[in-house]
């Protein structure tokens, strides 16, 4: 998706969040979120991605710094004053209160006429495939069912943006996957602005038009799930989000157009770098596992490429995924697609192999000494 069209909804202005007066959380953080796109904040735990979702509901103040929301300035309006929502990790469901009322509450706190209510509710309702269990109480629902109650009641009052704070963490895996999609295509139907927080790199990568990466306050890469996968800035980024290979390089030549011919651990291989390499430097060349192919060798056997032993085999339906410890004394995690009738499937534990790559799949970061 395109954002060169497409206006900015919420904005932080150099925001800073200290806690007793000393603790910075965030620290000078400015971000643009644009109007109608699911966007995600991951990032390990204590990052800071709750307390920026806080600042924007206005649940928490800004020590310094500005929220802009539509182009307001909303930094010091009151949670409620806000065109804002938030669906909690616990739901917050009212326990006493049947599905409707539960569904109705913010209406009637709004002071919205009554008439106008109930076409509403039952919208909402409808949205989320529980019209029919609107006199039910919360306990008598699934957690897949309270979390879309709860997400019927935060966007009841239609507001510009909806903020999910681990909101599918409750929930076991399947019923996970499948509110993953449910919510996906429930923001698509709505084009209210998601704002979502998780640290499962897989949910920000299933769900999100664009991902912001958190680390320490801080937002160290930006771009849609795919970018943020194929092409991470840093090590932090690569390793956060899927498995990562991570290889030392020296630069030796240049080869063809963004080519560079390169030593790693004494094997020449090429390395393609979108960025001009210094000869004679040193790289970090980063690889998926499911970049890397494996080549049998003769045990008693030498290649031109990195060498090792198969020391973990692991079946997981579409793929193969092996764990080699090279001859260097690193280990490497590799996934090949499965074929049954490829006779090398039967590698076994201990087979001696040789790694190579799709070319151009190679990924360059900077040097960071191991
Ligand atoms: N009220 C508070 N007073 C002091 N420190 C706080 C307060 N709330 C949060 N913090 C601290 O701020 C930091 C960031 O917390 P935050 O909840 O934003 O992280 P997070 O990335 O959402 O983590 P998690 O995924 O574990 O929820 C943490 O170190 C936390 O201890």
């Amino acid at each position: 998706m395109s954002h060169s069209t497409q206006e900015t909804l919420v904005r932080l202005d150099s925001v800073t969040k200290s806690y007793d007066g000393d603790r910075t959380i965030i620290d000078n953080l400015s971000l643009a979120i644009y109007d109608g796109e699911f966007v995600t904040l991951l990032g390990p735990s204590g990052c800071g991605k709750t307390t920026v979702l806080r600042l924007i509901a206005g649940l928490e103040e800004c020590s310094a710094g500005r929220i802009l929301l539509g182009g307001q300035e909303i930094t010091h309006l009151g949670p409620e004053q806000r065109n804002v929502n938030t669906v909690f990790q616990s739901y917050a469901l009212f326990p006493h209160m049947t599905v409707y009322d539960n569904v109705a509450f913010g209406l009637r706190t709004a002071k919205v006429p009554e008439g106008e209510i109930k076409p509403r509710v039952i919208e909402a309702l409808k949205m989320v495939q529980l019209d029919a269990m609107a006199s039910r109480k919360p306990d008598q629902l699934s957690g897949g069912q309270q979390q879309r109650i709860a997400i019927a009641r935060a966007v009841v009052n239609r507001p510009k943006v909806l903020l999910l704070d681990e909101s599918l963490s409750a929930l076991d895996y399947k019923l996970r996957k499948q509110m993953q999609i449910e919510l996906k295509q429930l923001q698509r139907k709505l084009g209210i602005t998601f704002i979502f927080v998780t640290h499962d790199q897989e949910e920000a990568l299933s769900m999100s038009d664009r991902i912001l990466v958190m680390r320490e306050g801080e937002v160290v890469q930006t771009g849609t799930p795919k970018e943020i996968y194929e092409t991470p800035a840093s090590r932090f980024v690569a390793e956060f989000i899927g498995e990562s290979n991570l290889f030392a390089a020296e630069v030796l030549e240049p080869m063809k157009e963004r080519h560079y011919r390169c030593d790693i651990s004494g094997k020449i291989y090429p390395v393609y770098s979108e960025k001009p390499l210094q000869l004679g430097s040193k790289i970090n060349v980063l690889l998926r596992p499911e970049d890397l192919r494996l080549e049998e060798i003769p045990a008693d056997g030498d290649s031109e490429f990195l060498t090792g032993t198969v020391t973990e085999r692991t079946y997981k339906g579409m793929t193969l995924d092996s764990v080699i410890a090279l001859d260097n004394g690193q280990q490497i995690q590799v996934s090949e697609f499965f074929n049954e009738d490829d006779p090398d499937v039967d590698h076994s534990l201990g087979q001696r192999v040789a790694v190579t790559w799709v070319p151009s799949w190679e990924v360059v970061l900077p040097y960071d000494g191991q």
